[in-house]
């Protein structure tokens, strides 16, 4: 039985061309079985209208748009985005300490204010790639650096591996929020993510939060294998 409840883990990512597909998708889900996330493709095609739309059918939304600029900009936006009535928003940690604090007071007093939570180290990128922008410590220690310079700034935590999850909860607390992309159930494609985890492993690390895209928007079946998924983190949860 699906008894997920009004803190859905699951966050599926709506990465649609526009409007009408996306729409079409969330039709058969049921929003006390996950949130859903609007990132830059659908949010570009279709705008502030399909957050309002998303939740007016009982979704809480994740406007996933990584803001990254200088302080007063990413101020002015969060506030933007706020205004939408979202659940959860985010900057780059790599904008630095000053830019999120000015985030984090753009959102305060807020009536339903939402999360504030900073991208430490793309999931798609791993230590190679981090060392050919010129961060050589790695991917651990950089997500580690920023996730706490992220908490310093008194945001509500960060988006990371789930592989990192573990570690950042030793550092930083289980409240600090871990939402985690790159979750691949066993035996589904990587695509482009470098840094992958299951399900089970992902909550069993301490991730709060499970970012699911493609596997679960491309499958031939989008509500069994979110019904799986759902049976995957429920054996932990037992156990
Ligand atoms: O580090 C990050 C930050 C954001 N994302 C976003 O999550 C989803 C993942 O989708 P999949 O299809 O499950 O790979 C996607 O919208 C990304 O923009 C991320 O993957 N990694």
């Amino acid at each position: 039985m699906l008894t997920e409840n009004t803190d859905p883990r699951i966050i599926i990512a709506l990465d649609f061309p526009d409007a009408d597909s996306a729409l079409s998708f969330v039709k058969p889900l049921d929003p006390a079985l996950c949130r859903l996330k609007v990132g830059f493709e659908l949010f570009v095609a279709a705008g502030p209208a399909l957050v309002e739309a998303l939740q007016a059918r009982g979704f809480q939304v994740f406007l996933d748009l990584k803001f990254h600029d200088i302080p007063n900009t990413v101020a002015s936006a969060c506030r933007a985005a706020a205004a939408l009535g979202v659940w959860m928003i985010n900057v780059h940690a790599g904008g630095g300490q000053r830019m999120m604090e000015a985030a984090r007071e753009a959102l305060e007093g807020g009536v339903d204010r939402p999360l504030l939570i900073a991208v430490t180290v793309l999931t798609s990128m791993d230590d190679a790639e981090l060392g050919a922008c010129g961060i050589g410590r790695g991917v651990d220690a950089q997500a580690r650096f920023l996730a706490r310079l992220t908490q310093e700034s008194g945001l509500d935590g960060v988006v990371c591996s789930a592989r990192e999850a573990a570690a950042l909860r030793e550092d930083l607390g289980a409240a600090f929020l871990k939402v985690t992309p790159g979750i691949r159930p066993r035996g589904s494609e990587a695509g482009d993510q470098k840094r992958i985890v299951t399900p089970a492993d992902a909550l069993r690390d301490g991730a709060t939060h499970l970012v699911i895209g493609r596997p679960i928007t491309r499958a031939q079946d989008p509500a069994t294998v979110l019904a799986d998924i759902h049976g995957e983190l429920a054996a932990v949860m037992e156990a």
